[in-house]
């Protein structure tokens, strides 16, 4: 290095030269440079070697960034021309295939990079480097992204899932790569958006398309052993992602009227069948139904819903519409993303319409309630009960942002896929909208209510239905037959069943209330009857304490709804004396009115007639007038006339008289 330097100051002596004083072979500048260190106490060679490194750095840098340059350029190259990829994102249903196709078949044993989470739907999962993933171990829950849950006494175990990175595995003996990668802008608040991205050496896409319908199939399939649970996990966009696959319950596991259950089972399948969707279509009805089921708490609606998916093979997609992150678009875009065939599971519809608002006081129930106010006066005493009580059940209830028309527009909207079942659940049927519940939207409604007297008894059976459970249940069982066992088993239990039923009152408590009870004894059922008054007690106490408490609020809401039932008919008794005040009023004005317009046309009509008379005694005049000119005239024409005659006559006696003319007797005496 030494030496190379010096070889360089040999080529570049006009800085050295300057800074041994020399002028005439220095660099212009180079003395000063070179007197202003040596004032420093600095070696002028010191700023050679600092040119030299740093040339040599540039050199090597440029070298270096051409070269990846060109690595980039042969990758381009390479995965454009010799590799087959395929990218799955984390927002897609094949993700949770191909996530677990690869766990379950624990490729990437050997992967030194993996990420760890015991939270069991991992919204913020913090990744870490590890040195190998992890095995599997027989479950029954699996996550979101496809993995099952783990558990054991302490609680949930640390899971493992791949992180962001490159990994390698065989298939069929072909190498395979897998690129993991968090979307770019996630800032570790939110589940991360990943992309799958597989790739395969060569032009052929096959070994790909085989890996992912393995692992498509290797799913669907699971679906008939479990029941797959989707909901949405409040990501932004929502997308369905799957929450649980539960084990298949079966439908005797739920206990309720027979007649319903058959009666549900039996219009699901006709729905179902392959033939009807041609018939929906031939009556020009979309291929939908709806069920309604509605109740107290407890009763069983999502027991009977899972256990229905499971007899019929389909996947649940549920949401609650008192999720606070459940709006109107969400809903619709939910909708329109749901496979072809599934039940759809919508809890706590009556929330839908009821703004988060109106408990603040100045929202749309508020709203509602003063329009009601408004309009209040015209209603029937029934309907301002109806109203009271349902305002008072909404009061209760904890809004959802989801309006009812969004609701509406999700359930039969043009996004709403044909084919699927849909299934709404209430606590209050009561608050629902009759546009919500009606035929075509709602095709059959089942009511949950407490356990009756066959309820009771079918639950007490299935709580106990396993011999293997209840040990010391039936004695000497050594000596019998599996047969004689069971037999005995039944015969016991259905005396107990009895007895459980018959102590038991009816209609008091909720199937789950009975459960729990029956799950604390859920060793020995003898042991539960005999601890049952102590239970009953310490339960009906309980509930009658609720019952006063209901009772009271009940009395004070009756109190305050007669209170306004008075009032409101108070308001409509004034309103309709001051309504008729004012028609007597208007009627008045309107008689006089008239009077006048009468009165002002009568003397209309004789100004007009005396009007007619007179013009008709001028014209008779003014004809009479002329009459008399005519005759006046005719009289003076005859006067003038026999006034000539005369005087003809006159003349002619005179004539006659004087001889002048012979006497004519005919004509003198016709003279005269
Ligand atoms: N009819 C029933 N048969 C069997 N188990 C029942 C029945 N009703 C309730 N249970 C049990 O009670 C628990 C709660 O039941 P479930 O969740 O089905 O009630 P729900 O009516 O859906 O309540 P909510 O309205 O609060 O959602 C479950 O463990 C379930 O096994």
């Amino acid at each position: 290095m030494m030496e190379a330097m010096e070889a360089i100051s040999a080529v570049l002596p006009g800085l050295a030269a300057s800074a041994t004083g020399d002028p005439s072979m220095g660099l212009p500048g180079g003395a000063l440079i070179g007197n202003m260190m040596a004032s420093v106490g600095l070696d002028p060679s010191f700023l050679v070697k600092i040119g030299v490194s740093l040339t040599i750095v540039a050199s090597v840098f440029g070298f270096l960034s051409n070269a990846w340059e060109g690595i980039i350029q042969m990758t381009k190259f390479f995965s454009d021309n010799l590799v087959s990829s395929a990218t799955i994102r984390s927002t897609d249903e094949a993700y949770v295939y191909v996530m677990r196709w690869l766990y379950t078949h624990q490729i990437s044993t050997d992967s030194r990079l993996f990420g760890v989470t015991c939270r069991k739907n991992q919204l913020n999962p913090n990744y870490r480097q590890h040195t190998r993933w992890y095995g599997s171990e027989p479950t029954d829950e699996t996550e979101a992204d496809g993995i099952n849950v783990l558990e054991d006494d302490l609680g949930p175990k640390l899971k493992y899932t791949a992180a962001p990175g490159f990994y390698h595995f065989f298939y069929k003996r072909r190498l395979v790569l897998m690129q993991r990668k968090l979307k770019e802008d996630y800032y570790g608040f939110e589940e991360p958006e990943v992309d799958l991205v597989l790739f395969t050496f060569g032009r052929s896409p096959v070994t790909l398309r085989e890996i992912l319908e393995a692992a498509r199939q290797e799913y669907l399939m699971e679906q008939r052993t479990s029941t797959l649970i989707h909901t949405t996990n409040g990501s932004y966009p929502a997308t369905w992602s799957l929450a649980h696959a539960k084990p298949s319950r079966s439908l005797d596991s739920v206990i309720m009227k027979e007649s319903d259950k058959e009666r549900l089972l039996k219009d699901m399948k006709e729905y179902l069948a392959p033939s009807a969707k041609r018939w929906y279509q031939k009556h020009g009805l979309p291929y939908r139904r709806g069920y309604l089921f509605y109740g107290l708490p407890g009763a069983g609606k999502t027991s009977l819903t899972t256990a229905l998916a499971s007899e019929l093979s389909l996947p649940i997609y549920c949401l609650s519409l008192a999720s606070s992150s459940m709006a109107d678009d969400v809903l619709l875009g939910l909708f329109a993303t749901l496979p072809k065939k599934c039940i759809i599971l919508l809890e706590d519809i009556d929330s839908a319409g009821i703004d988060r608002q109106s408990f603040t006081g100045g929202g749309f129930f508020t709203q509602i309630a003063n329009k009601n106010e408004e309009e209040d006066d015209e209603e029937e005493e029934e309907e301002i009960r109806k109203r009271e009580e349902k305002k008072k059940l909404a009061a209760l209830k904890q809004g959802s942002s989801v309006s009812l028309s969004g609701l509406l527009n999700a359930i039969d909207g043009i996004s709403s896929h044909e084919g699927r079942i849909l299934i709404m659940t209430t606590n209050y049927r009561e608050l629902l909208d009759k546009a919500l519940i009606r035929p075509g939207r709602v095709d059959m409604e089942i009511q949950f209510g407490n356990a009756d007297i066959e309820i009771l008894e079918g639950l007490f059976k299935a709580v106990y239905a396993d011999l293997d459970d209840l040990p010391g249940f039936i004695r000497g069982k050594s000596k019998m037959t599996k047969e004689e066992r069971a037999q005995k088993h039944k015969e016991k239990l259905e005396k107990l069943a009895q007895e459980f039923s018959s102590r038991v009152p009816s209609d008091k408590f909720t199937p789950a209330e009975v459960q729990g009870y029956l799950l604390s004894h859920k060793s020995d059922p003898e042991d539960a009857l005999d601890c049952l008054d102590e239970w009953l007690q310490s339960k009906l106490r309980e509930i009658n304490l609720v019952e006063q408490a209901e009772q009271k609020a009940k009395e004070k809401l009756e109190r305050a709804t007669e209170r306004k039932i008075k009032e409101l008919q108070k308001k409509k008794r004034d309103r309709l004396k001051s309504e008729r005040k004012e028609l007597e009023e208007e009627e008045k004005e309107e008689k006089e009115k008239k009077e006048k317009k009468e009165k002002e046309e009568k003397e209309k009509k004789e100004k007009e007639e005396k009007e007619k008379k007179e013009k008709e005694d001028k014209e008779k005049k003014e004809k009479e007038g002329v009459k008399n000119e005519d005759a006046a005239e005719a009289k003076s024409e005859k006067s003038a006339e026999v006034k000539k005659l005369t005087n003809g006559t006159s003349e002619l006696k005179e004539k006659m008289e004087t001889g002048d003319l012979p006497k004519q007797n005919g004509l003198v005496n016709g003279v005269h």
